[in-house]
């Protein structure tokens, strides 16, 4: 169970403020030097700061003293003197102590945040594809997660040290003179305390809720930006433009309204929590008065006593705005820690480095099921053969891409083995199995980047030559010369068919034992998919090649063809044999033929 889990369970504030703790720590401990240098300011700070209300006693008691003596003006001038130094040197060491305290809590701030960061993209990238596939975890509400746990757990690391910290030591070593000062003051100011506390718990348990439902609409809402601009040619071609702003309009009110709840509870209880505050100050008053008439302390104790009081409360008018922040931590590093802390998600492999791979893959009585809890393949076993081409064909959802998922081990099988030249998938190691896998799609995606860059992609170490081969074989260098940037063109802006061609130069590049062909000529047009076609059949040699494709020629020329319906392997054979059969393989092809209108296509290529 993980600490998030934990805290769901048993949700009460205290519970979750300790697993917060917990999980930051790790994160802040590198730091202890600079933490330990900051509470060491800190505590000097503390002290400084009651060197004033201490001062001002002395000051007005002494000038009443000395009002009572025959010459006040001389003998008070070097009372002056001494209270202006001391008074300065205390602000100079303040500026001091203030200047150390903010850089070193922002370089926490800074340091921390960034390693929060880092280790959230660290870990994503070790996760299972499952993971990803959920639909929590979506981009936009992924990102929006850990923008803002991570936003939210370095503004608590930077309050703690610029204002929690130094407020609440001033806030006990004020209380502590106050004490010194006289019990009854000391109690009063204490009493208080409580009470203040309480109103302030109650008021982050009050807006915890609201916060939480904001979280998922901010998730939602960012989601939903991102949808719209992935999605805008549809938007524009169906003219949903309304809908899709009405959309995002009754989100914007749900958030609205939340925002406004919250901010409704939060004026009722800062004042309510001032005006507790305000007595506080009125019976300190009240009791300094009395016990300076009663002659048990000197004048100077009422305005010393108030600045104490103070010092005290200082922390106290900001105890919601810590809470705030404390639960705004809670529930988005709640969120974030959630990201971090899966380590179910975590993608395990095994030991066994794949070396000189043959390419033999065994599929037996494999099932699986995506995250949603579709059920994609049912006791599918087959062979690929090695150095063979062989073709998976089915109608769409059939399950043909989710095969090939799961022999790239992005997925692992419900139950049922695959292994490869005789080791079973999962005894490998991950990066070293795909290192022997080259996989093109039908959609390949393409990085922010250069032409170059993105086919450099399949080989980092490529040289130069290498790269501009690669693009010779998939038919891109041609076209890349005519772009106005030639290879350090924006590849984003290059058409479907030519990114298409990126991600086969990628293959070529990577050059592979074993390939994985997911429809793809799909994008491509007639002229480009004869070319690829022969510069696959090229690389096919001598190569384990699986193909998706609902290109008859690409599925004829396979060696071995499976047909995949509903998640069954229905039938497998070789063109001929399944033609033969008249089966489903037999409907896919007369159907694809049909499509082809090949009767008209002779009639016209005879004559
Ligand atoms: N990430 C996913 N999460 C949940 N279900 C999925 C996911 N990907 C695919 N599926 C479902 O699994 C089934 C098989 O999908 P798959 O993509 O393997 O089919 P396919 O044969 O490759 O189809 P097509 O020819 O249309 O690409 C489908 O019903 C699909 O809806």
């Amino acid at each position: 169970m993980t600490v998030q889990q934990g805290m769901k369970k048993n949700d009460t504030y205290s519970q979750s403020f300790k697993a917060l703790f917990r999980n930051l720590l790790p994160f802040v401990k590198p730091y202890k030097g600079m933490i330990a240098g900051t509470l060491l300011l800190t505590l000097i700070g503390s002290f400084a700061a009651q060197v004033n209300p201490l001062l001002v006693n002395e000051t007005i008691n002494r000038v009443e003293e000395l009002l009572r003596q025959p010459d006040p003006i001389v003998n008070g001038m070097r009372l002056l003197l001494i209270i202006s130094a001391i008074m300065l040197a205390n602000e100079l060491l303040n500026i001091g102590i203030q200047f150390g305290q903010k850089y070193f809590g922002e370089k926490i701030r800074i340091q921390v945040g960034s390693d929060l960061s880092q280790k959230a993209v660290d870990r994503l990238l070790t996760y299972k594809m499952s993971f990803f596939a959920e639909s929590d975890n979506q981009t936009g509400y992924l990102e929006t997660r850990i923008n803002r746990g991570v936003e939210s757990l370095i503004r608590l690391v930077q309050n703690f040290f610029l204002d929690i910290l130094p407020l609440f030591s001033t806030a006990v070593i004020a209380l502590v003179v106050m004490f010194n000062a006289n019990m009854y003051v000391g109690l009063m100011a204490l009493v208080i305390i409580p009470v203040y506390f309480f109103v302030s718990q109650r008021q982050a348990y009050r807006l915890k809720g609201w916060r939480m439902q904001l979280r998922g609409q901010r998730e939602r809402k960012n989601h939903g930006l991102i949808n719209i601009i992935d999605s805008i040619t549809v938007i524009k071609s169906f003219v949903r433009e309304k809908t899709e702003g009405e959309k995002q309009y009754e989100l914007q009110m749900e958030m609205l309204d939340n925002q406004l709840q919250t901010r409704r509870t939060s004026y009722v209880f800062e004042s309510l929590k001032s005006f507790i505050q305000q007595i506080g100050v009125v019976l300190i008053i009240i009791l300094t008065v009395y016990l300076v008439l009663n002659g048990q302390m000197g004048i100077g104790a009422i305005m010393m006593h108030i600045m104490l009081f103070r010092n005290v409360s200082a922390p106290i008018s900001q105890l919601h705005r810590i809470y705030d922040q404390v639960n705004d931590a809670l529930i988005y590093a709640d969120g974030f820690f959630d990201v971090l802390d899966n380590d179910d998600a975590v993608e395990v492999g095994g030991d066994i480095k794949a070396k000189d791979v043959e390419g033999q893959f065994e599929v037996n009585n494999v099932n699986f099921t995506y995250p949603n809890g579709k059920k994609a393949l049912t006791d599918v076993s087959l062979t690929l053969e090695k150095e063979k081409t062989t073709a998976i064909v089915g109608l769409s959802g059939a399950g043909k891409s989710t095969l090939i998922n799961l022999l790239c081990k992005f997925y692992k099988p419900d139950n049922g083995v695959i292994k490869l030249d005789g080791i079973e998938l999962e005894d490998y190691e991950n990066g070293s199995l795909r290192d022997n896998i080259g996989l093109v799609l039908q959609k390949n995606h393409i990085f922010k980047g250069t032409v170059y860059d993105n086919i450099l992609y399949g080989k980092l170490d490529a040289t130069h030559d290498e790269v501009i081969e690669a693009s010779e074989k998939a038919f891109l260098h041609e076209q890349v010369l005519l772009l106005p940037e030639g290879y350090n063109t924006d590849a984003s802006n290059l058409s479907g068919g030519q990114q298409q061609r990126i991600a086969i130069a990628r293959l070529f590049l990577k050059n592979p034992p074993i390939i994985f062909l997911d429809e793809p000529t799909a994008s491509l047009d007639a002229i480009a998919t004869e070319h690829i076609k022969m510069s696959l059949d090229a690389i096919k040699e001598g190569r384990t090649v699986v193909i998706i494709s609902h290109s008859l020629s690409q599925i004829v020329e396979a060696d071995v063809i499976h047909v995949l319906k509903d998640g069954y392997l229905v039938e497998s054979g070789s063109h001929e044999n399944l033609y033969k059969i008249n089966g489903e393989y037999r409907k896919i092809f007369d159907a694809s033929a049909r499509s082809l209108n090949l009767d008209k296509m002779i009639d016209t290529i005879a004559v």
